[in-house]
C-alpha cells in the first residue's frame, strides 16, 4: 500500500481525459497540487526513551521493531481525504513514535503491559484502510504513541467444515483470507471496496460492510467468536451460535476500534465457494422508485447476493463503471446492479424472484452487462479519488443508514448540507449517492462529493463535513453505517447513543484498558 494514495501503485492511473474535461467544464481551471516525495517528508522525532525501546525490543525482538521513518510514515494514518492531504505537507508531520509487529498473542500481551507500565498509547494497525482516523497517532495524556501492527497474526488456524466456521488471524488481508479458504474449497464472502487491502482484525473492529452484504450479510452478522487482548487480560468470546446468557459480549468488542482491545484473532461463518455467479442490471425512472424496488426485494426476502441503486448524479457520470466515468450514459434514471450466486438451483430461484419484484415495482432490465462492468471495476474507483486530489479537485466519500420511511428525507438533507457549504467555501460541488446495503427496515446512503479546491483543503473539507454529520444526526441518520467512528466522528458520538450510552462506553473502558493506553482520542468522546 501507498503511504500517500490508494492502494498497489501499479493501478494507480492519471486521471482520463474525459474526466479532466468534465471537472473543467463544471469548476473551472484548477490548480496542480504538488506531493512530496516520502524521502522529503519530515517526520516528528520519536518521543521513546532508550529504556522504552529496550522494553518494547525485549517484547517482540529487534526483527520486528522500528523507529524508523520508512516505517512509521507508511502508519502515520489512514486513507481518508483527510489523511491523503496531510501526507501533502511540507511541515513536519505526526506519526506513531515506533512500529512493533508481535508474532504472538503471548507478545501481543507482553508489548501491552510494557505501554502500561511505561504509559505508552497503542494504536492497532490492520490494513491501514480507515477512512475515519482511526489510525491517528494521538497520543492523549501519554509520552509516547506506537502502531502495534498485526500482519504476523496470518494464519487459518482451524476449519471446521461441520460448522462451517473458520478461524483467521486478524492480520490476514481479504485476499489472502479468501486464498486460504478458497484451498479448501470455501469463502467469506465479504467484499468491501478496500478488500484488497484491509484485514480480518480490521474489518471485525470497524463492523465492516462488504458488497455483498445482501447475500452474505455484514462482517459483524459473520462473527462467531473473538480473541481479543486487553491489558486487563484475554477475551475469549463466543461459545455457541447464539446464547442467552446476557448481553453478547461479541457485540461488544466488534466495533471496538481498538480502544477495549487487541482482535488478534476471528472465527468466521464460511460458506462453500458458489457453483454459479449471474449478473443483471436495471434502470428505474428514478431513485424514489429503485429504492422502493430494493426494499420490496429485501422484505420479501428474494436472496440477491448484491444489489445496489446509483441515484440519478452517480448514474449520469457513469461512476458505477469506473472505465466509462463521464462517458455516454448507459441509461437516463438511476442504474441498478444485481448479482446471484448459490449453486445452479438457488441462482435461478433466486435470480427468477428478484426479476419478479424489480419488474413489478418499474425497473426495466438493461441485461447482464453493466453489472459484470460494475464488478469488473469494483475495486478500482478508490484510486481515482488520487487523480482528483493532484489535479486540485477536492473529492471523498461519506455514509449513513436510515429506515426506508426516512430515506427521501436524509438524502435530501446531506445533500444540500454538502453543498451549501462547499458553495460557502468557494465551489460549485457534484454529490451523488448510492445504495448498498439493504435490510427489510431500511437501507445505506453512501454519498461521493467532488469540488474544487480553494485555500485550505483541509479546512474546507472538514466544513463541509461537520455540516454532513450534523445534517445527519439532525435527520434521524446513523453517524455511521460501516466506516466506523474513528477520530473523525467522535464528536457526534454523545448524539447517536446519548450521554448515558457514552457512560457505558467508558465503563468498559474502564473495566478492560484502566489506564487508556488503548487508541485514545477514538470512539469513545
Ligand atoms: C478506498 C476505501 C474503500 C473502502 N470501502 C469500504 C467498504 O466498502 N466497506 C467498509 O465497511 N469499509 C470500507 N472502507 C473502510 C475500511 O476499509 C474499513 O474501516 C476496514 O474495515 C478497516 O480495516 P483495516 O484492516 O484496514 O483496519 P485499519 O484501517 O488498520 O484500522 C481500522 C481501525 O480498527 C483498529 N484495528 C485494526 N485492526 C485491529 C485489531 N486487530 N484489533 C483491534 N483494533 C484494530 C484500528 O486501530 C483502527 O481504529 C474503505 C476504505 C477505503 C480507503
Amino acid at each position: 500500500m501507498k503511504w500517500n494514495a490508494w492502494g498497489d501503485p501499479a493501478l494507480a492511473k492519471p486521471l482520463s481525459d474525459r474526466i479532466l474535461t468534465l471537472l473543467t467544464s463544471v469548476f473551472g481551471e484548477l490548480q496542480h497540487v504538488d506531493t512530496p516525495d516520502a524521502a522529503d517528508v519530515v517526520l516528528r522525532p520519536s518521543a521513546l526513551t532508550p529504556d522504552d525501546i529496550a522494553a518494547l525490543t525485549a517484547a517482540v525482538g529487534a526483527e520486528n521493531f522500528s523507529t524508523a521513518d520508512a516505517d512509521r510514515l507508511p502508519r502515520a494514518g489512514g486513507k481518508s481525504t483527510f489523511d491523503l492531504l496531510r501526507r501533502k505537507s511540507r511541515d513536519v508531520q505526526d506519526a506513531p513514535d515506533a512500529v512493533v509487529l508481535p508474532a504472538t498473542d503471548e507478545e501481543v500481551a507482553a508489548v501491552l503491559a510494557v505501554c502500561v507500565e511505561r504509559r505508552i498509547a497503542v494504536v492497532p494497525f490492520g490494513g491501514g484502510t480507515s477512512v475515519t482516523g482511526g489510525l491517528e497517532p494521538i497520543r492523549g495524556d501519554f509520552a509516547a504513541v506506537i502502531s502495534l501492527d498485526l500482519h504476523h497474526s496470518d494464519q487459518l488456524s482451524k476449519l471446521d467444515e461441520v460448522s462451517r466456521e473458520a478461524t483467521l488471524g486478524a492480520g490476514l488481508t481479504g485476499p489472502a483470507a479468501e486464498a486460504l479458504l478458497a484451498e479448501q474449497g470455501y469463502e467469506l464472502g465479504h467484499y468491501p471496496q478496500s478488500f484488497r487491502f484491509a484485514t480480518i482484525g480490521g474489518f471485525a473492529a470497524t463492523r465492516s460492510s462488504g458488497q455483498d452484504s445482501a447475500g452474505f450479510g455484514r462482517f459483524d452478522d459473520m462473527i462467531r467468536g473473538l480473541r481479543v487482548i486487553t491489558p486487563e487480560g484475554v477475551l475469549d468470546l463466543g461459545r455457541a451460535p447464539k446464547s442467552a446468557a446476557g448481553p453478547d459480549l461479541r457485540e461488544l468488542f466488534s466495533g471496538s476500534e481498538g480502544t477495549f482491545g487487541i482482535i488478534t484473532a476471528v472465527r468466521l461463518r464460511v460458506h462453500p465457494v458458489p457453483a454459479e455467479k449471474r449478473h443483471e442490471s436495471w434502470r428505474f425512472p428514478d431513485f424514489a422508485t429503485g429504492a422502493a424496488a430494493l426494499r420490496a426485494v429485501t422484505q420479501n426476502g428474494t436472496g440477491p447476493t448484491v444489489i445496489r441503486l446509483s441515484d440519478e448524479v452517480e448514474t449520469g457520470l457513469n461512476l458505477a463503471m469506473t472505465d466509462k466515468i463521464g462517458g455516454d450514459q448507459v441509461s437516463g434514471g438511476c442504474i441498478g446492479m444485481t448479482v446471484f450466486e448459490g449453486t445452479a438451483d438457488q441462482v435461478n430461484g433466486r435470480h427468477e424472484t428478484t426479476r419478479a419484484a424489480l419488474l413489478a415495482a418499474g425497473g426495466e432490465s438493461l441485461g447482464d452487462e453493466p453489472a459484470l462492468a460494475w464488478e469488473h471495476g469494483r475495486f478500482d474507483a478508490p484510486y481515482l479519488r488520487d487523480g482528483l486530489l493532484a489535479n486540485g479537485a477536492l473529492c471523498e466519500t461519506l455514509e449513513t443508514a436510515t429506515d426506508w420511511g426516512n430515506l427521501d428525507r436524509l438524502k435530501g438533507a446531506v445533500t444540500q448540507a454538502l453543498q451549501a457549504t462547499l458553495q460557502e467555501t468557494g465551489t460549485g460541488s457534484i454529490v451523488m449517492c448510492h445504495i448498498s446495503h439493504i435490510y427489510p427496515t431500511g437501507a445505506s446512503l453512501y454519498f461521493t462529493v467532488i469540488g474544487a479546491q480553494r485555500g485550505d483543503p483541509i479546512a474546507q473539507w472538514q466544513r463541509a463535513k461537520n455540516a454532513a454529520c450534523d445534517a445527519i444526526m439532525a435527520n434521524g441518520g446513523t453517524i455511521t453505517h460501516h466506516h466506523a467512528v474513528g477520530a473523525d466522528h467522535r464528536p457526534w458520538m454523545d448524539q447517536e447513543v446519548g450521554e448515558l450510552g457514552v457512560r457505558v462506553l467508558r465503563a468498559v473502558k474502564a473495566a478492560v484498558d484502566p489506564t487508556g493506553i488503548l487508541n485514545p482520542g477514538k470512539l469513545i468522546p
